[in-house]
């Protein structure tokens, strides 16, 4: 049988033990290693020629990846769980304790487990290469560092740093993980080994020392220093969690009994919370986030179709969508984009767009200014339909008019090849209309992205009928090179993400006509666990452009799409949201002037142009119940999507509610919840909604039929 840890000893007395997990991409930690990694350990004891180990991977691009999470998953009880963490520290601390020096010689991602391994190491080292990147995401999965991360990380980098990357679960690149003390060389992958072999054979040394201010000297050198920054970091896991997600607490915990009553006190706390994490409901569905979305980096889209290569991409529009997009093809991707506006201006908002993202980057010492410079050559403007004829693709982002968008497919048609697409960033219209124009439907495909560009992970590709096979192939890789998550929808108003986020924001707005505050419902939604809240979202998205897509899905869908009165009385008063500087907040020097202060203010003139005095409470019933309805619209138009064959899974719908709008990822997205809550249950709801307030909450018949069924969404 192929083994996992291989030993080689070289001729200056350091071994090198090599970690190759065979016929995977990448090492995973898994417990079936335990009797093989004992028995090196064991003889490598016994070896006295043995001076110094390096511990190294054999995969290419990859150090370890952490604990095997399908292990994890099919934990079935809390003691199974506690049960491999143990395992962890035991061969973590027989590795530590050896007498001779062990480097961990880094290249790739190093995470989770992998990184507590290479703490348990008495140095490390780590490549230059892109791809080396340190961290302990299990936050992210609602998770703690269970393999004795809690202990080791603040002993080595300080308290307040490794708090920093235990609550945020942020990876660290070769350079900051210097600086901060975490590796104590950075050398390129070529003297990788090398070097760690000259580590070793100086000797066991202490990790280096990195320079702390006097303040976190203070704070993290004395017990009611420390308890400040504990009770600190609460208070803000508090406030970013709302209670929703149990990991960060558990986590500062672990290092408050671990500083106080020293490592193996730590290890046992350590041991116990992560045994409750691995079962915990919120895990679970975090953990499935994980599984979903990796899967689907493997998926065309299309079956086994395979794309075409896309060497040069063409934007029409260089506003905000335009030049995001253009952004991340050639920041990301690495794709040279051709802009076309029919402004200079529109060109150069475009370029600043993209200079500013890069430059923020600079500033920030993650790239150089001549990488930087490089990759804005990668962008150049045109005002007219100029060297473009070998574009692959043509993403369009301009105004939501059908006449425009088919004068663009045909100068496409006209101006490139036979064979390049045609995308459109429609968030509304049909693509079959769009399509309409064309000569050759089979090019023409949705691509729709989610504002700001940049930062949203999520795009729908939309095929229409006629949309071929390759075409989407094609259209998948292009989003997934720009660093995309695409989920393959079917053609149809509003799509998935809109058409979902549509019902509850109309919900939200007939809360608030019935006397919610804006406060109060952003805060029930907040606390439910979305990001921001439906009144703040609608100022950042635009007042109009809600307004604009419910009639839009109220004639394609039907009635239970009609939006409440609100709208059309914020927009006689050119209430636009955050871009006009007058929406449901207030903005700019208005809310400075009044107020002095940073947080954000609710405009009360809003109330008497809706013509209402708000009644709502802070109760927390009250503020279940206003979470409750909007969601529940949301989970029921999440249904009718897959029942329409809109998206092809619960899983896309989960990412794509994820992904597009922000739903809580503790709830593993709309499908995942239904199935924590029972259809029965959400039935009951819906139905109780429906007699109190209308047909617009009639459950849909595929949830009708898995209530009366005992059915669910997973297994
Ligand atoms: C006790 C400990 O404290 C607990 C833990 O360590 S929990 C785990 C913590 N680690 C993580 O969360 C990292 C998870 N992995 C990742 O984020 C990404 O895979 C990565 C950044 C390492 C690489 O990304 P990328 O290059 O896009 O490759 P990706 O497609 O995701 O992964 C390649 C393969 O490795 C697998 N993989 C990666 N990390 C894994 C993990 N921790 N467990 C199980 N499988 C893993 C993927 O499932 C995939 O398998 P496949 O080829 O059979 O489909």
């Amino acid at each position: 049988m192929e083994k996992t840890f291989n030993l080689a000893r070289r001729e200056d007395g350091i071994a090198i033990l090599t970690m190759d997990v065979p016929g995977e991409t990448m090492n995973t930690l898994r417990a079936e290693f335990g009797p093989e990694i004992n028995q090196v350990l064991a003889e490598i004891k016994a070896d006295s020629s043995i001076k110094g180990l390096v511990l190294i991977s054999g995969k290419k691009d990859s150090f370890v990846a952490g604990a095997d999470i399908s292990m994890l998953d099919a934990c079935k009880t809390a003691a199974d769980a506690k049960q491999l963490s143990q395992q962890g520290h035991v061969v973590f601390n027989e590795l530590e304790s050896l007498k001779i020096p062990v480097i961990a010689a880094i290249n790739g991602a190093c995470l989770g487990g992998g990184l507590e391994l290479a703490l348990a190491c008495h140095q490390r080292v780590c490549s230059l290469n892109s791809k080396t990147m340190m961290g302990v995401p299990e936050v992210q999965l609602g998770l703690l560092p269970g393999g004795g991360g809690t202990q080791r990380l603040p002993r080595l980098v300080g308290i307040t740093t490794a708090l920093d990357m235990m609550l945020t679960g942020k990876q660290l690149r070769p350079k900051q993980a210097l600086k901060m003390g975490l590796v104590d060389d950075v050398v390129p992958e070529s003297i990788l080994l090398e070097t760690a072999v000259e580590m070793a054979l100086k000797g066991k040394r202490a990790p280096k020392k990195v320079k702390k201010s006097l303040v976190t000297r203070l704070l993290e050198g004395t017990p009611p220093g420390r308890n400040i920054i504990f009770d600190q970091a609460g208070k803000q896991v508090e406030k970013k969690t709302h209670g929703n997600y149990p990991a960060p607490a558990k986590i500062i915990d672990c290092v408050r009994q671990g500083m106080a009553k020293g490592l193996t006190k730590g290890l046992e706390v350590e041991a116990n919370h992560f045994a409750d994490l691995v079962v915990s409901k919120e895990s679970e569905a975090l953990r499935s986030i994980f599984f979903g979305t990796t899967e689907m980096k493997k998926e065309t889209g299309a079956g086994d179709v395979e794309p075409r290569k896309v060497h040069k991409a063409m934007v029409l529009g260089g506003g905000l969508m335009g030049g995001g997009i253009a952004s991340v093809t050639t920041t990301k991707a690495k794709i040279p984009a051709r802009v076309k506006d029919i402004s200079e201006q529109g060109l150069s908002n475009a370029l600043s767009y993209a200079y500013k993202l890069l430059d923020k980057g600079v500033k920030r010492r993650h790239m150089t200014p001549a990488v930087r410079d490089n990759l804005m050559s990668l962008m150049t403007t045109t005002t007219e339909y100029k060297g473009i004829k070998d574009a692959d693709i043509v993403v369009e982002a301009v105004f939501e008019d059908l006449k425009l968008k088919h004068q663009m497919v045909k100068d496409v048609e006209r101006e490139c090849g036979e064979n390049t697409i045609f995308a459109s960033n429609t968030s509304s219209l049909p693509i079959s209309q769009i399509a309409e124009a064309a000569s050759r439907p089979e090019n023409v495909i949705g691509l729709h992205y989610f504002s700001p560009v940049e930062k949203m992970p999520l795009v729908e590709v939309i095929a229409h009928e006629k949309t071929s096979a390759e075409t989407i192939a094609t259209t998948v890789a292009f989003a997934r090179k720009q660093g995309k998550t695409p989920i393959v929808v079917q053609d149809g108003a509003g799509f998935y993400v809109n058409r979902i986020l549509a019902l509850y924001m109309n919900e939200a707005a007939q809360l608030l006509l019935e006397g919610q505050s804006v406060e109060h419902l952003d805060k029930a939604l907040v606390k439910f666990g979305f990001p921001v809240g439906p009144m703040t979202l609608l100022d950042e998205v635009g007042i109009d452009v809600g307004a604009k897509i419910s009639p839009i899905l109220e004639s394609e869908l039907g009635e239970r799409f009609k939006a409440p009165a609100a709208f059309d009385k914020l927009l006689a008063d050119d209430r636009k949201g955050r871009k006009n500087g007058k929406g449901f907040y207030l903005y700019g020097s208005k809310a400075k002037q009044r107020f002095k202060k940073k947080a954000k203010l609710v405009d009360e003139s809003v109330y008497a142009v809706l013509g209402l005095t708000p009644t709502s409470t802070d109760s927390n019933n009250d503020s279940q119940d206003v979470a409750q309805r909007c969601v529940v619209q949301m989970l029921n138009e999440a249904v009718r999507c897959l029942e329409e064959g809109i998206i092809a899974s619960p899983r896309d719908g989960d990412i794509g509610a994820i992904f597009g709008i922000g739903f809580p990822p503790f709830l593993g997205g709309p499908f995942h919840y239904i199935d924590s809550m029972g259809a029965a249950e959400l039935v009951a709801v819906l139905e109780t909604y429906q007699a109190k307030f209308g047909d617009r909450f009639t459950p849909c018949d595929r949830l009708k039929e898995m209530a009366e069924n005992g059915l669910s969404f997973f297994e």
